[in-house]
């Protein structure tokens, strides 16, 4: 992203912010309650519109990018309400959506690998006995754990995580530092979104701090890797 702009009612909420992620970057952004930290990674998503600047994916402006399972977004809070009950396994299956083969029916390879990856994901979140039950029903913090196994099961080169331990338990932070200590190992990019890293801190490679839509800090707490480039335009 390079000088990325986002007004909202005549207001600038991200001002002019330059940011590249590398692959292998595990970075964290971080700051006050209305930063603009969300803002922030819906617009290198493009997912909200810039009023100035440009962000790119991959080296693509985002209405040109089309490998959107090379990415896994975890929105801050759950997109279902009460309207149609799905299971935990659908909403974490739909994951899987955008690696469906152009054939149909799907080939059966495909669908023993999504089944494994929804097995898998599931696991990680610690919700496996819950697979069958409705997901509108669980709680808050087990929503959260959905969404984030919806990203999992996508296999995803990138993980955009926006708040993932927000209300999630101890223990299931836990797991999910584990699960993404493997991803990282892995040299799968991770941004995530968070007022407190806890169990996730050691992983973090990159912080950045947001005030009134500005980074106002930086760190690099291990060296980042450098080489494939993942989200994103220019350097700053
Ligand atoms: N749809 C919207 N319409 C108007 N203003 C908005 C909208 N979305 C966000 N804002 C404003 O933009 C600013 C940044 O919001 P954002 O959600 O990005 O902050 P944040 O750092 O993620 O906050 P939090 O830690 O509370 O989640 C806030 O002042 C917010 O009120």
């Amino acid at each position: 992203m390079t000088g990325g702009t986002v007004r909202r009612d005549g207001r600038e909420v991200l001002a002019g912010v330059d940011l590249r992620v590398e692959a292998g970057d595990v970075l964290a952004v971080l700051g006050a309650n209305g930063a603009g930290k969300s803002t922030l990674v819906k617009a290198l998503l493009g997912l909200v519109p810039l009023a100035a600047g440009r962000t790119e994916i991959y080296g693509e402006p985002p209405a040109r990018f089309r490998a959107w399972n090379r990415l896994g977004y975890v929105p801050q809070r759950l997109p279902m309400g009460g309207g149609v009950p799905a299971t935990v396994r659908e909403v974490v299956a739909s994951g899987r959506v955008g690696r469906r083969s152009r054939r149909l029916p799907a080939l059966f390879t495909d669908r023993a690998a999504d089944r494994a990856a929804v097995d898998r994901a599931l696991r990680a979140v610690g919700l496996g006995e819950r697979a069958r039950d409705s997901a509108h029903l669980l709680s808050g913090g087990q929503q959260q754990r959905v969404l984030i196994a919806r990203a999992l099961a996508g296999e995803p080169d990138v993980f955009v995580m926006d708040e993932p331990t927000a209300g999630v338990d101890a223990r299931s932070q836990a797991a999910l530092a584990s699960t993404l200590h493997e991803l990282a190992g892995e040299g799968r990019t991770v941004v995530l979104v968070a007022h407190e890293l806890g169990p996730l801190e050691p992983l973090v490679t990159r912080t950045i701090e947001l005030g009134r839509g500005r980074i106002v800090h930086e760190t690099t707490t291990h060296a980042t890797t450098v080489g494939r480039t993942a989200t994103t335009g220019r350097p700053a």
